[in-house]
C-alpha cells in the first residue's frame, strides 16, 4: 500500500521575551510524549494559514493576528510522508494553554534543543534560532574602516547573523579581526560565523562556520561540534544534497539574482529558488543581488530570509 501524505500546519508562537511555545504529545498519539510546535492536519477545503488558525484555536485557545512562513519540511517516516509547514507566530490575542490537556512549556531558544522532538523536527528547531538578515562582510582591508562598516551594520538591524569574509587577509590578521568581529556582535546580540576553516573555531569562540561551496563538496563529515553552526554555500541541488549529508545547519542558495560580483554565473531566479528552498533539507538563505528589503519575500517563497554583502556597505 502506497504511504500517506499528510499535511500539517504548525507554529513557532514567541512571546514578548523571545521564548518560543511547545507542547507535549499525548502518550497515546503518533509522536506520543514527545514535543512539538503546536499545530495539526490540514482538512481538505484548507489552506496551511487557514488550518493554522483553526489548530491555534483549538489546541491553545488563542488567535492568531498575523503569521509569516517560517519553513517547510518534507519528511519520509515509517507509514507516511509528512509535511510540515510552519509559521513564525509573533501577534495573537489570548493566552495559550493546553486545551486538550496536553503540558505546554514557554522555552528559550538555546534550550529547544534539550527537549525531545519528533525526527522531522529539527530543521525547524535549526529555523527557530536563526535570524532572518544575514550580512556578509566585504573585503576591506584596512581595520578601522571594517570597525566603523560593521558597527554601523549592527546598529542598523537587530538580531543580525553575520558572516567574516575576508579572503585577501593573512591568517594572522584574519584571527584578529575574528576577535574584534566577535567583540561587536556580542555587543550588538548579533551572531557571527567564520568563513573558513573549522579549526578556526579553537582560536575564536564564534558561533559557527561557513564552508565555501568547495570546501563543502570536498569535506568527508562534519567536524564542527553540534552546539555550532556549519553553513555553506551552495548553488546547485547536488551542493545541498552533500549539505544534507554533512549535516549542514543551513545554507546560502546563490545567486538568486544578477549580480555584479559574480557576472558568469547563471542567476536562479525567485521561480527556481523557490524549488531548490522546498527540496532543501535546511533552512536557506536567498543570495546575490539582494539586500535586506527582500527579507519578506524571501520568506514569502519559504527561505529562511536573505544574505547580503551590499547591505553590509555604506549607502
Ligand atoms: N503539530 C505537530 N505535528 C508534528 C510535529 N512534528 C511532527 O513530526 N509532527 C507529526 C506528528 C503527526 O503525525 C502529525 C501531526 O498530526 P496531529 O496529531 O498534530 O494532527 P491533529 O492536531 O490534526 O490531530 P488529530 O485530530 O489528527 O488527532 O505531524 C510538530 O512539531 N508539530
Ligand atoms: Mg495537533
Amino acid at each position: 500500500m502506497p504511504k500517506r501524505r499528510v499535511h500539517v500546519a504548525a507554529a513557532a508562537i514567541y512571546n514578548d521575551q523571545g521564548q518560543v511555545l511547545i507542547a507535549r504529545r499525548p502518550s497515546i498519539a503518533d509522536q506520543g510524549g514527545l514535543w512539538e510546535f503546536p499545530g495539526g492536519k490540514l482538512e481538505v477545503y484548507e489552506t496551511g494559514r487557514e488550518a493554522l488558525k483553526r489548530e491555534l484555536k483549538e489546541e491553545l485557545g488563542i488567535e492568531i493576528e498575523h503569521a509569516q512562513p517560517l519553513i517547510r519540511v518534507h519528511y519520509e517516516y515509517p507509514d507516511k510522508f509528512i509535511l510540515l509547514d510552519v509559521w513564525e507566530v509573533r501577534q495573537f490575542s489570548g493566552e495559550p494553554y493546553g486545551c486538550e490537556g496536553q503540558a505546554v512549556r514557554w522555552v528559550d531558544i538555546d534550550g529547544l534543543s534539550r527537549y525531545p522532538f519528533p525526527p522531522a523536527n529539527g530543521p525547524i528547531v535549526k529555523a527557530v534560532g536563526l535570524p532572518h538578515a544575514y550580512v556578509i562582510t566585504d573585503e576591506i582591508d584596512d581595520d578601522e574602516a571594517f570597525v566603523s562598516t560593521l558597527t554601523h551594520a549592527l546598529e542598523n538591524c537587530n538580531g543580525l547573523l553575520v558572516q567574516l569574509r575576508a579572503k585577501s587577509l593573512s591568517a594572522e590578521r584574519y584571527l584578529e579581526r575574528a576577535h574584534k568581529a566577535l567583540e561587536l556582535c556580542r555587543a550588538h546580540g548579533a551572531r557571527l560565523v567564520l568563513n573558513g576553516a573549522p579549526e578556526l573555531l579553537n582560536e575564536v569562540d564564534a558561533d559557527g562556520i561557513h564552508l565555501t561551496s568547495k570546501a563543502l563538496m570536498s569535506a568527508q563529515e562534519r567536524t564542527v561540534p553540534a552546539d555550532k553552526w556549519l553553513s555553506a554555500s551552495t548553488h546547485n541541488k547536488e551542493q545541498l544534497d552533500q549539505a544534507a549529508r554533512l549535516g549542514c545547519d543551513f545554507v546560502t542558495l546563490s545567486p538568486l539574482r544578477d549580480t555584479p560580483s559574480h557576472p558568469d554565473a547563471v542567476t536562479i531566479g525567485w521561480h527556481d529558488f523557490q524549488q531548490m528552498v522546498e527540496y532543501a533539507a535546511m533552512p536557506v538563505f536567498g543570495l546575490g543581488g539582494t539586500t535586506l528589503d527582500d527579507i519578506d519575500q524571501a520568506r514569502a517563497v519559504g527561505a529562511q530570509g536573505v544574505a547580503s554583502i551590499r547591505s553590509f556597505l555604506p549607502d
